[in-house]
C-alpha cells in the first residue's frame, strides 16, 4: 500500500483578513508544494481527519471522533455547501476494521461539517466532491477533551484499517496549530448561549453572518495585538512539527490538554487531527517528511503550518 499525509491549517479568515502581500507569496508557495505533492501520489482515497466548530456537532452528544458514511457541509464563511463525495464502501470498511481493533468509534450515516473539512477539500482538491474522501470528525475544540493517547490510537487503526484496503491512501488533517478564536464556550456560557451549544437549531443567515463578523473582527484584533486572545506560539508550534517530523508520535501521549490550551490556545486541540493522520501514516510503515513550512499568521488567527509525507 502506498500512503502518505499531509497537515493543512485552515482559517475561515483566508481571504477576508489577508496578512501582509510577502507572507501570502510565501504561504501560497507552501500550499501550491502540497498540492503537487497531492497530484502526485493521485490519492484513490483520502481519509480526512477535521474538527467541528459547532456547525455539526453539539453538546446534546458530543463524541470524540465520528466517522461519516455520507457528509453534508453547511457552507460557513463561504465555503462550499452541499454533499462530499464520501466513499461509503470505503467509509464502511474503515468504521468495521477500527471497532474490530478495538477503538470505540462513532458512525454518522449524515454527518455535518464545517470549513474545518471543507477548506482543505477546496484548496487541495478545488472542491469538496472531488475526490473519494471519509471524513473523520476529531474533536478539537468542545471540552472536555480526552487524552492525546485515544486519538493516537484511532489514528493508528485507521491506519491499519486502511493498508487492508489495498489502496493509495491520503491521510489528511486539517487544523491546527496554535490559536485562540473566538470559539463559544459551554462552560459559564449564558443560558441563550448554552442552549445554543447543546441544541444546535441551525441559525438563520442574520445570526450566522453576525456570528462570522466577529471572527472577521477578532483576526483584526488578533493582528493588532489589542486582544485577550492567547497569542500564537511559534515555539511550541515548531516543537510540534519537530516530533511530526521525527516521527516521534508517541511523545504526544505526554502531553495534556491543559498544558496544549495553555501553550497554544483553547483552539490548538485541532492538532489532533495532525495526530492522527501522522499516526494513521505510520501505521502503515516508517515515514519521511517531505516538506515543512510555518508562519505565524495573526490575521488569520493561525499558527498556520503545512507538512508532507510519504511512506518509505
Ligand atoms: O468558526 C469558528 O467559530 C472559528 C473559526 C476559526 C478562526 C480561526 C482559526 C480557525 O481554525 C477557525 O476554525
Ligand atoms: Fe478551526
Amino acid at each position: 500500500m502506498t500512503a502518505a499525509a499531509v497537515g493543512l491549517s485552515h482559517s475561515p479568515l483566508i481571504g477576508k483578513n489577508d496578512p501582509d502581500p510577502e507572507v501570502l507569496v510565501r504561504v501560497d508557495r507552501a500550499v501550491e508544494g502540497a498540492r503537487e505533492f497531492v497530484r502526485a501520489h493521485d490519492p484513490e482515497l483520502v481519509v480526512l481527519y477535521a474538527p467541528d466548530h459547532y456547525n455539526g456537532f453539539f453538546y446534546k452528544e458530543m463524541p470524540p471522533f465520528c466517522l461519516a458514511t455520507e457528509a453534508h457541509a453547511v457552507g460557513d464563511f463561504g465555503t462550499s455547501a452541499g454533499p462530499l463525495s464520501v466513499d461509503t464502501a470505503a467509509a464502511r470498511a474503515l468504521a468495521r476494521g477500527v471497532l474490530d481493533r478495538g477503538v470505540d468509534l462513532t458512525v454518522s450515516a449524515r454527518m455535518t461539517v464545517d470549513h474545518g473539512f471543507a477548506q482543505p477539500l477546496e484548496v487541495l482538491f478545488g472542491g469538496i466532491d472531488k475526490v473519494p474522501v471519509v471524513p473523520v470528525f476529531v474533536n478539537g475544540v468542545a471540552t472536555p477533551l480526552g487524552p492525546v493517547g485515544r486519538v493516537r490510537a484511532l489514528g493508528t487503526a485507521i491506519g491499519r484499517a486502511a493498508a487492508e484496503l489495498d489502496r493509495r491512501v491520503l491521510f489528511l488533517a486539517s487544523g491546527g496549530l496554535s490559536h485562540d478564536p473566538p470559539v463559544p464556550v459551554l462552560d459559564g456560557a449564558p443560558p441563550r448561549v448554552a442552549d445554543a451549544l447543546i441544541e444546535g437549531r441551525p441559525p438563520t443567515p442574520e445570526q450566522r453572518a453576525k456570528a462570522e463578523q466577529r471572527v472577521v473582527q477578532a483576526g483584526r484584533d488578533y493582528a493588532a495585538g489589542s486582544t485577550a486572545m492567547i497569542p500564537i506560539n511559534p515555539a511550541w508550534d515548531n516543537r510540534f512539527l519537530d516530533h511530526v517530523e521525527n516521527g516521534e508520535l508517541a511523545e504526544f501521549d505526554t502531553w495534556t490538554v491543559e498544558g496544549m490550551a495553555g501553550e497554544g490556545g483553547n483552539s490548538a486541540h485541532e492538532v489532533r487531527t495532525w495526530i492522527a493522520a501522522f499516526a494513521s501514516l505510520a501505521a502503515t510503515g516508517p515515514y519521511d517528511l517531505v516538506s515543512r513550512f510555518y508562519e505565524a499568521v495573526p490575521a488569520w488567527i493561525a499558527g498556520f503550518a503545512v507538512a508532507t509525507a510519504k511512506g518509505r
